[in-house]
C-alpha cells in the first residue's frame, strides 16, 4: 500500500494541479505575440513554457527575439493585459478536484494555494473555478521576492496557516513544486496531468504520483480524534 502522510495542513499548486488553465494562458500568449508581430506558439509549446511564472512564460515565448529590458517589460505588460481578459474563459478545475478539496475541508484540514501565478490572476481564477472557499491562505508568485522552486513560498504559507512545514503535504505538478517541497522539508505528491516544463513527470523526484484527485484522500492518514 502507498505511504500515508500524517498531516496538519495541505499546500496546493494551482496551474496544472487544481486547474487546467493552459487554454487561457495560450490565448493570452498568442494575443501578445500577435500584437508584437511575432509568430504564434502551439499549445504544446506554451504548455512547456508554464511553471515559473508570467515573466518566464513571456521570456520563453519570445526566446527567438532580441529584446531590450524595456521591450521585455512592455511585452510582460501586454501579456498581462490580454490575460486579464482571457483568465477564466476556458480554465476549469480538473475532474474530482472540488469534491476532493471538500472532503479534506470536512476533515478539518487547513489548506493553502501556493502558485507562481501573479496575485491579480490567482484570486479571480480561484473565484471563477469555485475553489476560493477551500483556501485559508493564498501565496502567489508576486507575494514574495522569491518563487518556487525556492522554498520561501511554502514556508510563508505554513507560517500564515500556523502549522509546522514538516506536518504538511505539498501537492503539485512540476519539478518547481517537488524541489520547493524538498528544500522546505515537507513531502510532495505530483498529479500526472499537469505542466512539467517538458520533463516526464515520472522522472521528477517526489513521494508519489496521483493520477486522480480523489487518490489524494487515500494518501492522508486518518487524524487522531
Ligand atoms: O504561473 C506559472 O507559471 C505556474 O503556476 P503554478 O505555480 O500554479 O503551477
Ligand atoms: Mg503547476
Amino acid at each position: 500500500m502507498s505511504q500515508r502522510f500524517e498531516v496538519d495542513a495541505l499546500l496546493f499548486d494551482l496551474d496544472g494541479t487544481l486547474v487546467d488553465s493552459i487554454g487561457d494562458l495560450a490565448l493570452a500568449a498568442n494575443a501578445m505575440l500577435d500584437e508584437l508581430g511575432r509568430p504564434a506558439r502551439s499549445l504544446d509549446q506554451i504548455r512547456r513554457f508554464v511553471g515559473k511564472g508570467i515573466p518566464k512564460l513571456v521570456e520563453r515565448c519570445l526566446a527567438d527575439a532580441t529584446l531590450s529590458d524595456a521591450d521585455f517589460a512592455a511585452a510582460v505588460a501586454v501579456f498581462k493585459r490580454h490575460y486579464a481578459d482571457t483568465n477564466g474563459r476556458v480554465s476549469k478545475a480538473y475532474p474530482g478536484v472540488p469534491e476532493t478539496l471538500a472532503a479534506l475541508r470536512a476533515q478539518g484540514l487547513p489548506m493553502a494555494c501556493v502558485t507562481n501565478k501573479a496575485t491579480a490572476f490567482t484570486e479571480p481564477l480561484l473565484q471563477m473555478t469555485g475553489l476560493a472557499p477551500y483556501f485559508d491562505v493564498v501565496v502567489s508568485g508576486d507575494t514574495l521576492e522569491v518563487k518556487k522552486p525556492h522554498p520561501g513560498m511554502l514556508l510563508h504559507a505554513c507560517q500564515r496557516l500556523g502549522v509546522d512545514i514538516t506536518r504538511t503535504l505539498m501537492v503539485g505538478d512540476s519539478a518547481n513544486d517537488a524541489e520547493s517541497a524538498r528544500a522546505a522539508g515537507c513531502p510532495v505528491l505530483l498529479m500526472t496531468w499537469g505542466y512539467t516544463e517538458g520533463v516526464p513527470v515520472d522522472t521528477i523526484e517526489c513521494d508519489g504520483l496521483l493520477s486522480s484527485a480523489n487518490a489524494l484522500l487515500q494518501r492522508i492518514a486518518p487524524r487522531a480524534p
